[in-house]
């Protein structure tokens, strides 16, 4: 029997848009401090698996597990409170602040400071926001609009604003979409030293970013859980690679 304890998981879980089911069934279980990605064609329901465990999207059937508590159709407020965070794929930071000022906002509960910070103090950060700088290597970019940032740092400066929150769970869609290979392989590093302190599900279609960070890998095919396994077990799968016929081969939507 598996010892690990299961951070979250989902039962038998759906959805159906106007009868069209895109996810249909589907069955995840995830350990505690795991990184666990997950792939799939284009339109096997991985974003919309996403959406319906942070609430996003109401399922229509199923269940969606938190440290064996259900939260299935909780409002997306609580379930984040809860501590699951999620990052789209389109990077949501407030462009015309700073990185240090978007970095006070993630970690601030009360609107009512929002001004005090907009206009931005020069206190030191705090140790816990300090260590995520220090992680996504945006130190020297601290007084810089987000609006100047690279493509990479806009996304790292996102997966700061979500670990400054520092949620057990992280759900992270295509991450490096559109990024460089230099961007990847640093955001390979960021999601690598994450691992152990945070349970990771990750949306992503570069294999060799695959290869680098992870241990499981999930693969969603017509919204169901078709097959689990290490890289080589999934790149080598008859029924994976069946899954994939039409499409550009595993690895690409
Ligand atoms: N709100 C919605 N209403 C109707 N259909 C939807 C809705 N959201 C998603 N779909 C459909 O559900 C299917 C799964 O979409 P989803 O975005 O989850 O796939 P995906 O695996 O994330 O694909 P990709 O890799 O292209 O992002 C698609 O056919 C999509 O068109």
């Amino acid at each position: 029997m598996d010892e690990r304890r299961i951070s979250f998981a989902v039962k038998d879980l759906s959805v159906d848009f106007n009868g069209f089911k895109a996810v249909n069934g589907m069955n995840l279980s995830v350990y505690k401090g795991e990184l666990r990605v997950l792939l799939g064609a284009n339109g096997a329901g991985k974003t919309t698996l996403m959406d319906l465990i942070s609430g996003r999207t109401k399922s229509t059937g199923g269940k969606v597990l938190l440290n064996d508590k259900e939260i299935t159709n909780w409002e997306e407020h609580l379930i984040s409170r809860a501590g699951i965070g999620r990052k789209f794929q389109i990077p949501n930071v407030f462009k015309e602040l700073t990185v240090r000022q978007n970095f006070l906002i993630a970690d601030c509960k009360e609107t009512r400071v929002l001004p005090n910070i907009v206009r931005g103090s020069h206190r030191e950060l705090p140790d816990h926001i300090a260590r995520v700088v220090e992680l996504t290597e945006l130190y020297d970019f601290l007084g810089t609009e987000a609006a100047t940032l690279s493509h990479g740092q806009t996304q790292w400066l996102e997966i700061g604003m979500l670990l400054v929150q520092n949620p057990d769970i992280i759900l992270l869609d295509e991450p490096t979409a559109g990024m460089t290979a230099h961007e990847t392989r640093k955001t390979a590093e960021i999601i690598t030293r994450l691992k152990g302190r945070h349970t990771i599900l990750v949306v992503e279609h570069d294999m060799a970013f695959v290869r680098s960070i992870c241990e499981t890998i999930t693969v969603m095919h017509h919204g169901q859980n078709l097959a689990e396994g290490t890289v080589t077990e999934i790149e080598n799968s008859a029924e994976v690679q069946a899954a994939y016929l039409g499409s550009a081969g595993i690895g690409h939507a």
